[in-house]
């Protein structure tokens, strides 16, 4: 019951995504079955005309009929090639409509379903399932159309040639369909599970590739080759599975075909001889029942493809209902569930609701503030601290429900400032940068980043106020010049160069055989992690944006690549606000004030000095540094 909803429901929302190009879609569809079905049609009725004019001598009226099918099959090649050609174009326009779609949706999605979907699932549902689903529009549609229109039309022949016959077909034909019907629901299972290996098989081969260094290092080859023999030989032997159901059901088709010529011939021949049937209407009814058993047979394989077809759909629809990212002002849901539209709908009001209040209350505040006094303004300005560029109060956070990481964190970073976070492997500071650059929603609190509550402003305006240098440093496929020009799009060549020079990336891209247009391969594969993380630090300068994230950007760094690196952080710092995390404490003893984060709270904050008087968490994580500095 459940399922039959669902299938209604990505019916309709399949047929909503045909919507915009219906007209060209239904006409293309239904023109090209239609005149696809006629064709089945014309060789027994030729056979039944020309045999029984001959029969009876009327040799001219042979050459008549001759002339007028020559006709309709000229009319109807020329048909076929106009709603082929609609209708192919229909698909082609709707595939690409829906393929835009999920790419635009992929890129809207939080940061937490990345973190948790292997990307070969998304692959997967890339490339099988809306392949499948391309299929249903095409393939699956057209065929099932065609097959019932030429079915009724045969079956329509046969009645206005002779209804007894027509008759014991149809019955024959219902008891074929009882049969093809056994074999339904066990295909579509085994079709599922192969869908399902292809995606596990995609998230294999994604591993493989993006592992490949470290799988060559440790040596994994030979483990990692038997997981996909294993998932090679289930999905083989679940394929000759399939093969030898349909091996089956394509035998007893056969058998019940033959069972059923034989039959007709019989039946025929003694109406034939009773002289109650010609010759011609008995060959052209033989011709005729292959199009009529043809449906009982095929009507439920063809059902069958489109249930797949469905079943994909379901896959891509799963992704288009996901929650896009709206920023972080949706109470933390567990990242673990889907969340379903209506909640997202819900979210979404609540935050248009919000900001509605927001701005009624903006308008009051604005009206007061005319009337104010001067002394009532200075201290408005006071109260809004605009000195302050981040202020975290009181945040709860958690990746799941029950186990909170931020536990009530507190924190303020003036403009200009330089702060340093550090604390233990796990204390939770990368999660207070994910959670200033918006990627995951809070629990509780509030953020303000340059004045402006992330609960009420969009991630377009907060993401325009930050840079962030990552320990990842990112490269996408393409040129040097194109991944520091991501920086900022609209920036000139020689703005390019400038930011280069100042991450001192411009030496070493002059050295590359193209210069800036240096292919740098997927994920950078042709340059070191120093210059690397040189180029994403130019794309920061480039972006020039008043707040900046550094996430231990120069830890897998050599002594001399970090230099660099230092002194092209140096310059991208320069009056900007910036948090860094580091975990060598000697490069943050400059900062302005170091917080040290334990179990998801601040424990101690102030200058390098003052902390180590503390004799804290501080002091012993600079001496653990220091001695295994010493060693
Ligand atoms: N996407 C995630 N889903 C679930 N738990 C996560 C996720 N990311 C981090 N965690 C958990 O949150 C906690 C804090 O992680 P976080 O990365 O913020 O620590 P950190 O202080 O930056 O650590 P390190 O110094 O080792 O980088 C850890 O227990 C970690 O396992």
């Amino acid at each position: 019951m459940i399922r039959l909803r669902h299938q209604k429901v990505e019916i309709v929302r399949l047929l909503s995504i045909i919507a915009p190009h219906k007209k060209r879609y239904l006409i293309g569809l239904l023109g090209a079955c239609l005149v696809g079905s006629l064709v089945p049609l014309i060789m027994p009725m030729l056979i039944k005309f020309v045999i029984d004019a001959n029969v009876s001598s009327k040799m001219e009226s042979i050459f008549i009929v001759c002339a007028i099918f020559a006709i309709i099959i000229l009319i109807l090649g020329m048909l076929t090639r106009v709603f082929q050609y609609a209708f192919g174009k229909a698909v082609k326009l709707i595939m690409v409509d829906l393929r835009l779609k999920m790419f635009q949706k992929l890129e809207q999605l939080p940061i937490s379903y990345y973190e948790q979907t292997h990307s070969g699932d998304s692959m997967s549902r890339i490339n099988n399932d809306l392949g499948v689903v391309e299929n249903a529009f095409n393939e699956n549609m057209r065929a099932i159309l065609s097959l019932v229109m030429t079915g009724i039309y045969a079956a329509a022949l046969m009645f206005y040639l002779d209804w007894r016959f027509a008759t014991a077909l149809i019955l024959f034909g219902l008891l074929t369909a009882y049969v093809n019907s056994k074999f339904i629901t066990p295909l579509r299972k085994v079709s599922n599970t192969i869908q399902n290996f292809a995606g596990k098989q995609l998230e294999l081969l994604t591993e493989i590739t993006a592992g490949t260094q470290v799988s060559r290092i440790y040596q994994m080859s030979n483990k990692l080759n038997k997981q996909y023999e294993k998932m090679n030989d289930q999905m083989a032997a679940t394929a000759v599975a399939r093969t030898k159901k349909y091996a089956l059901l394509n035998s007893v088709n056969f058998l019940m075909m033959w069972l059923n010529t034989i039959g007709a011939f019989v039946f025929g021949a003694v109406l034939l001889m009773k002289g109650q049937m010609t010759l011609g209407t008995l060959l052209s009814l033989v011709l005729l029942l292959e199009q009529v058993t043809s449906l009982f047979r095929n009507l439920g394989n063809y059902w069958a493809s489109l249930q797949t077809a469905l079943a994909g759909s379901y896959r891509v629809f799963e992704i288009f209902d996901l929650q896009p990212e709206i920023g972080a002002h949706v109470a933390l849901q567990s990242p673990t569930k889907l969340l379903t539209t209506s909640n997202y709908n819900n979210a979404t009001k609540q935050v248009a609701e919000e900001k509605v209040g927001n701005e009624a209350i903006e308008i009051n505040e604005e009206k007061e503030e005319n009337e104010a006094n001067e002394v009532q303004e200075v201290a408005e300005v006071g109260r809004r601290k605009p000195h302050k560029m981040v202020e975290l109060h009181n945040i709860v956070f958690g990746y799941q429900m029950e186990k909170p990481i931020l536990n009530g964190l507190n924190l303020a970073v003036n403009k200009g400032e330089l702060v340093a976070l550090v604390g233990p492997s796990g204390s939770g500071k990368s999660t207070i940068l994910k959670l200033l650059l918006g990627f995951y929603p809070i629990e509780q609190g509030e953020i303000i980043i340059a004045g402006d509550k992330l609960s009420s402003t969009t991630m377009e305006r907060l993401r325009q106020q930050i840079a962030y240098v990552s320990q990842d440093a990112y490269l996408f496929e393409g040129t040097i010049e194109d991944n520091i020009r991501y920086g900022r799009m609209s920036a000139t060549y020689d703005e390019v160069i400038a930011a280069a020079e100042a991450a001192e990336a411009h030496a070493f891209i002059m050295e590359q055989p193209e210069g800036y247009s240096t292919i740098v391969g997927e994920r950078g594969a042709k340059l070191s992690g120093g210059q690397k993380q040189r180029i994403t630090i130019a794309r920061a300068i480039l972006k020039n944006a008043p707040l900046l994230l550094l996430d231990e950007a120069t830890s897998a760094l050599d002594s001399q690549s970090e230099m660099a690196v230092q002194q092209a952080l140096q310059k991208l710092m320069e009056g900007k606000t910036t948090i860094a995390i580091a975990h060598r404490l000697s490069t943050i003893r400059k900062a302005d004030k170091i917080y040290v984060i334990e179990n998801g709270k601040v424990v101690e904050e102030g200058k390098h000095v003052q902390l180590l008087e503390l004799k804290g968490v501080y002091h012993r994580l600079y001496n653990m540094q220091d001695n295994n500095n010493r060693r």
